[in-house]
């Protein structure tokens, strides 16, 4: 098939014109060389997906309220190829030194759902609040718990400490109780140096039950740290920074491949403070393969007005500000690593719900970032509400994607029925390059040009298609068949 043409289901059409790239909001695209996580084929990996799911965060089991068939509807309706997958400390080290093999046997089920449909896995070291231990109604069992979760009971110390109810979850984090089983975590109060190399050990026991998964292709060793008592760069380059290292170390005695995700803490970053974080070293030989997974919830879309008005302009400039902040830890400060969005979101019903989803969207686009959207809970954040009616984010997530590239982009855009993409070919990757089309705005045949067509499957919605052979760069534009 030669350049230019038609793919299956249709004539051949080679069209000469370039098309005016649309942004998927209709933002313009700079131009992005971002390093990308690969896969096994070497190819660059453009990530969407969600986090799943908060409700495993107080589940006795550790599993999230998430079945098989919800990840085939979630597949069908956006195409999606990633996800940040919540798991605990508690469920993994259940007691000092005992790995439960039963916990990481259900999260590898969950994990060939996900294999078995062409995705890529992250797995999310969760925690909020410390613990479900942290009170005793909010513990159901070992550290389970809908206040706080992630860290098990016996690695929480609170000596004796009150931690007094409160009208917000948020607000826990700083009751007495809390901030001292922070400390202890972090060694603050130098009592307890065994907690941060059990959490390394824990992960070291993830990762070598998951060190050969080709699905799964990266840790994310903190949720949204806490520092307790050390707060911004004291934490980051601190303690913070050391539990990285060491953990990445522990990772690194079992598994040389998967990509070590660390974060900033939460407070103040995820809202487009600058983070204090420090170089963490990749033992491995060869690259490095570290990456940089932040978080982003602008302040004032908390307060309740949505994305309009002086809300959105206050937003705008925080995403102008934590972009830059991000930009510079991921390029500067960690060494060039590649960026996942580990978590954004929004109460959909809000005003300017869908302008924000595609500015965010827009943005990750520009830095060559990976996205695991805030959840796919059922609710108004998420995909679906609880008796299965669609959100305005299926249609809005529902765009044409280069899933995975054969070289690296250099800069792509979409709308709902056209995708264009730019990229330096890698000749040393055979695979072809992989675009996901949804169903609206591709019913039939496709009309591609700059590309040789390997296939189009129109029940998969995947295109696959090869450049040119020798080119240094290539612009891939993909229409509906006319
Ligand atoms: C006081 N501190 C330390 C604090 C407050 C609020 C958040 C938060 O909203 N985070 C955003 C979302 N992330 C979690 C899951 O990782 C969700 O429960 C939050 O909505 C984090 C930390």
């Amino acid at each position: 098939i030669m350049a230019g043409s038609l793919a299956v289901g249709g004539g051949v059409a080679v069209a000469q014109s370039s098309l005016p790239t649309a942004g998927s909001g209709g933002g313009s695209s700079a131009a992005s060389a971002a390093p990308y996580l690969t896969d096994d084929a070497g190819r660059s990996l453009v990530l969407r997906g969600f986090n799943t799911a908060s409700s495993a965060k107080s589940a006795p089991d550790g599993m999230p309220d998430f079945t098989e068939e919800d990840l085939t509807r979630e597949h069908a309706d956006m195409g999606t190829n990633f996800v940040r997958f919540l798991i605990s400390w508690r469920s993994v080290e259940p007691a000092p030194g005992q790995y439960d093999q039963a916990y990481l046997d259900r999260v590898e089920d969950r994990v060939s759902w996900y294999a078995e449909r062409g995705y890529k896995v992250m797995l999310d070291m969760h925690q909020d609040v410390y613990s479900g231990a942290i009170t005793p109604e909010g513990n159901n069992g070992n550290g389970a718990g809908a206040i706080g979760n992630g860290a098990p009971a016996w690695a929480t110390y609170m000596d004796g400490l009150p931690v007094a109810p409160q009208p917000r979850w948020e607000l826990y984090y700083i009751q007495p109780g809390v901030m001292r089983a922070f400390d202890n975590f972090w060694n603050t109060t130098g009592k307890h140096p065994e907690l941060v190399e059990h959490y390394a050990k824990a992960w070291r026991a993830v990762a070598d039950r998951f060190a050969d998964n080709d699905a799964v292709v990266a840790y994310d060793l903190m949720n949204e740290p806490f520092g307790g008592s050390l707060q911004g760069p004291a934490f980051e380059a601190g303690p913070l920074a050391a539990m990285y290292q060491r953990t990445t170390d522990a990772i690194r005695e079992v598994d040389q491949d998967s990509w070590v995700c660390v974060a900033p803490q939460a407070i103040g970053v995820n809202q487009g403070v600058p983070s204090g974080l420090t170089k963490i070293n990749d033992p491995r030989a060869g690259d490095q393969r570290i990456a940089y997974c932040p978080h982003l919830y602008p302040l004032p879309l908390d307060l309740g007005d949505g994305y309009s008005g002086l809300s959105r302009t206050l937003t705008d400039a925080t995403i102008t500000t934590w972009r830059a902040s991000i930009e510079h830890v991921a390029g500067t400060v960690l060494g060039g690593v590649p960026i996942i969005i580990g978590e954004f979101g929004l109460d959909t019903t809000l005003p300017g719900a869908r302008d924000y989803l595609d500015r965010v969207y827009d943005n990750a686009r520009e830095m060559g970032a990976g996205v695991s959207y805030w959840s796919s809970d059922p609710g108004p954040w998420g995909p679906y509400l609880p008796d299965g009616t669609r959100t305005l984010l299926v249609d809005t997530l529902n765009k044409p994607y280069p899933r995975a590239v054969a070289g690296t982009p250099t800069e792509w855009s979409s709308a709902v029925d056209r995708l264009q993409l730019t990229m330096r070919p890698d000749p040393a990757v055979t695979a072809p390059t992989e675009i996901y089309l949804p169903q609206s705005g591709f019913p039939a045949g496709v009309k591609v040009e700059g590309a040789d067509v390997v296939d189009w499957n129109r029940q998969s919605r995947l295109l696959t298609v090869r450049t040119p052979a020798g080119a240094d760069t290539a612009t891939v534009t993909v229409t509906p068949a006319a």
